[in-house]
């Protein structure tokens, strides 16, 4: 790669994921306010939040180099999911998944100081009908806390997916074809 490509991001998933494709990066820090403003539709404000880590990023790298920031929320029946506040919370995010379909939105941001591009990709999952047990065992494992809509399709909750519609990477937090081809677009630059 001919620049260097900063991760402004805390989670691991993201890390691992552009490992996963043999992309090397420095994580850098990115603290952004992440509250839904008022008659924002969920497809604007994961890409909103997906730029404002990038560019909090950037501005915490003295504008050096070129930073990726990513986002990911879960949408079921109109509902937005972030991560689950407490076990009740996930508790109600698991009822409103059971059997039925629901999108993941991952949105991810290039920024430059001179330049920047957003990319939504949104994928379609669907659920089995969950008993109230699986889901309160479900909580109880760790794995909802820190995951948008309250589960991990590269965990445990894999077992609960009975299908699903477009990027796998992208559900786990960073789409790897569309993320490749944005680096490829600031290589050539
Ligand atoms: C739906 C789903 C989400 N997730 C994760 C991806 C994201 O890390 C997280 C959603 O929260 P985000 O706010 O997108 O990201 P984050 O707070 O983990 O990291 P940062 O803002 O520092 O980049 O949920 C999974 O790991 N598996 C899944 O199946």
């Amino acid at each position: 790669m001919p620049f260097k490509l900063f991760l402004a991001s805390g989670s691991p998933r993201r890390g691992e994921l552009l490992s996963q494709i043999n992309v090397e990066y420095e994580r850098i820090k990115a603290g952004i306010d992440e509250t839904q403003q008022v008659a924002e539709s969920a497809e604007h404000y994961v890409q909103r939040l997906a730029l404002e880590k990038a560019l909090a990023g950037l501005l915490n790298n003295q504008q050096q180099g070129v930073v990726l920031g990513a986002d990911t929320i879960v949408v079921c029946d109109g509902v937005v999911m972030e991560k689950p506040q407490d076990k009740l919370h996930a508790q109600q995010m698991m009822h409103l998944l059971s059997g039925n379909t629901h999108q993941v939105l991952t949105a991810v941001a290039l920024v430059t100081a001179q330049q920047q591009a957003v990319k939504l990709v949104t994928t379609e999952v669907t659920f089995k009908i969950l008993s109230d047990q699986e889901i309160s065992d479900y909580w109880d494992t760790g794995e909802p806390k820190d995951k948008a809509g309250g589960y991990g399709i590269q965990g445990i909750a894999g077992q609960f997916v009975t299908h699903i519609s477009g990027s796998y990477s992208a559900v786990v937090g960073l789409p790897l074809y569309e993320t490749a081809q944005l680096i490829k677009r600031f290589e050539e630059a």
